[in-house]
């Protein structure tokens, strides 16, 4: 089995909350769900899944098992793409999203996400958060620079460009500029964080720092994580959900699933035996 070590410096682990996880209330039930990007090949065959509130869920599984997939549904990035379907329900506080009736543009506000890449826009750090902002909401410029300096904070930045929210966000590090994303996504006060690999791309300091906003926007959000990083699904997440070939596998909580994994595949993906 996978060695479940102490967590690093600064970052909690978050298998402590899964008691009173267990009791968190339901954000986003999946019942059902299958996609196909073409209309015939079927990547997602049927998926049963519960992302619950104040929780962090890892999706676990090999390169093309459908991952990005099922967190690009949650909040309906595949629209943006016709020829793109998905049929079963995505329960969201009880209403079905994949319903033609949802008003996209409040939903991708209620339900935000960050991408393996980072994608700041080209404008400057204050813009990068201000922007989203506007779309959603009428604020004055101080209650605009108020929330700015509160998402910088809050996504741990705050410190690092306070005094150059003028420049360009381009010109931050990779590790920056995926907090940067992360502050803008929380800016217009999401509900569901999405993440799809958000420490991929980044260096190992700059992964124990996004770890560590993980672990302290857990307390305030419902958050979905994609990782090829096992260790990083047992570091910040309370459950765990194992996919095969578009299959959901195995769902449970996250130690559970690294030490006594009841599907035998789950078993060889976490011991390394297939990746
Ligand atoms: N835009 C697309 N058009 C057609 N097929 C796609 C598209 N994007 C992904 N797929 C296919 O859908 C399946 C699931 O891909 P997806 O990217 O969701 O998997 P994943 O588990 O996130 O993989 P990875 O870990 O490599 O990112 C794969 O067979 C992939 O080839």
């Amino acid at each position: 089995m996978i060695n479940l070590r102490p967590p690093e410096a600064g970052v909690s682990n978050g298998r402590r909350a899964i008691g009173s996880a267990l009791e968190k209330p339901a954000k986003i039930d999946a019942r059902g769900l299958r996609f196909s990007y073409d209309g015939n090949h079927e990547v997602l065959k049927g998926i049963d899944v519960t992302l619950r509130d104040r929780a962090v869920t890892a999706f676990i599984g090999p390169s093309g098992c459908g991952k990005s997939t099922l967190l690009r549904i949650f909040n309906r990035m595949y629209d943006l793409y016709p020829g793109q379907t998905a049929t079963g329900e995505v329960l969201f506080d009880g209403r079905n999203i994949l319903s033609k009736s949802e008003d996209l543009e409040e939903l991708r506000g209620r339900i935000g996400m960050v991408f393996q890449k980072p994608t700041p826009f080209p404008m400057s750090i204050y813009e990068n958060i201000a922007f989203g902002v506007r779309l959603h909401e009428k604020l004055g410029k101080a209650e605009l620079d108020e929330r700015v300096e509160a998402a910088l904070r809050e996504a741990a930045l705050w410190e690092e460009v306070k005094d150059k929210l003028a420049q360009s966000g381009l010109g931050l590090s990779g590790g920056q500029q995926q907090r940067l994303c992360i502050a803008r996504a929380i800016a217009i006060r999401p509900e569901v964080l999405l993440l799809d690999e958000p420490a991929s791309a980044l260096d190992p300091i700059s992964t124990a720092k996004i770890e560590e906003l993980i672990d302290e926007l857990r307390a305030a959000y419902c958050i979905a994580i994609v990782t090829h990083n096992m260790q990083q699904a047992v570091r910040v997440s309370e459950y765990t959900a194992f996919m095969y070939l578009g299959e959901l596998i195995e769902f449970g909580a996250t130690d559970d699933i690294f030490t006594h994994p009841r599907n035998q595949r789950t078993e060889a993906y976490v011991t390394g035996r297939f990746g």
